[in-house]
């Protein structure tokens, strides 16, 4: 088997847009090659800027390495499908198909054009009057047919319908069977449920929670309580507490200090998942 190769490291990531908007306080990741990595985080979070710093589109303060190289040095290995699915506005697909051929000699026409049939995109209409999901699937029939070592993907299936995203799903997942790697971004957490190996959660430009489904089961448990037990909490430590309309809901490591939660009335505890996680950990830092 091959040994995995370290595929992007990000070291205190920070990025400021004018007028002091904290974008990326300070984010450090590493992902190895042949795995799908799913960037999560609500509005706001600082996912996009994250993926334009690794891009090398934007400036920012802190190191990104990828394949142990300036990002400018490797740029033939990496595609990307950006957030602002714009830049096609003017052509047709045809258009974009000679414009993208030229711009990349690793651009793999015929493909291009197997995915775009899958998609149904119609070869002469101008892409500017495409819908979002169209739009959507051209961009990620050109990425995709770009042979790359990553792959960059901003909200890859956004406004596609069920039965085309689980079709472009397959698409990213064979891209790793051939050993790349995938960064995403979605909104939709059952989908990176299913594709992603691994997850960076991002809330107010911080990634806090990096690591697998199985971690998560494994190293947390959520309690609920109803709102009136939060001052039997105050003194225990919780990784994320938040109040979801009448109960309190805490994230806790599941570790021997947990105890303490058992002598509360009326709480429950239980083995997370990603979406009850997710929903937590962000209501925490919203609420902070
Ligand atoms: N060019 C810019 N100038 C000023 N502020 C910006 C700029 N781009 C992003 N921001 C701000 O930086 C923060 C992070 O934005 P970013 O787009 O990275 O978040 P995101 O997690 O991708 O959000 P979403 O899920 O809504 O796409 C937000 O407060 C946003 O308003």
């Amino acid at each position: 088997m091959e040994i995995p190769e370290l595929t992007l490291k990000i070291s205190n990531l920070k990025k400021t847009y004018p007028g002091e908007v904290q974008a990326v306080r300070g984010v450090s990741l590493e992902m190895e090659s042949q795995r799908i990595y799913a960037l999560l985080g609500p509005n706001g979070a600082g996912k996009t800027t994250v993926l334009k710093s690794i891009l090398g589109f934007v400036d920012y303060s802190g190191s990104v390495e990828v394949f142990g190289s300036d990002v400018d040095l490797v740029r033939n290995r990496l595609s990307f499908v950006p957030e602002e699915k714009s830049f096609y506005e003017n052509l047709n697909v045809e258009k974009a198909l000679r414009l993208a051929s030229k711009i990349s000699g690793s651009f793999d026409g015929k493909h291009a054009r197997e995915l775009i049939n899958h998609y149904k995109l119609p070869p002469n209409k101008k892409i500017g009057t495409f819908s979002n999901g169209m739009k959507t699937a051209l961009y990620i029939s050109l990425a995709l047919s770009t042979d790359s070592d990553l792959y960059i993907l901003d909200e890859p299936t956004w406004g596609l319908d069920p039965i085309l995203r689980e079709d472009t799903l397959e698409f990213i997942r064979e891209k790793v069977i051939v050993g790349k790697t995938v960064l995403y971004t979605s909104h939709i957490i059952p989908e990176v449920e299913r594709i992603a190996d691994e997850f960076f959660i991002m809330v107010n430009g911080r990634v806090r929670f990096a690591g697998t489904i199985d971690g998560i089961k494994e190293k947390y448990r959520i309690i609920h309580m109803p709102l009136k037990k939060r001052a039997n909490i105050e003194s225990k430590s919780a990784f994320a507490v938040a109040e979801e309309l009448n109960r309190l809901s805490i994230i806790v490591e599941n570790n021997e200090k947990i105890e303490e939660f058992y002598r509360i009335d009326d709480a429950t505890i239980s083995v997370p998942d990603l979406e009850e996680f997710f929903q937590i950990l962000v209501r925490s830092e919203n609420g902070k």
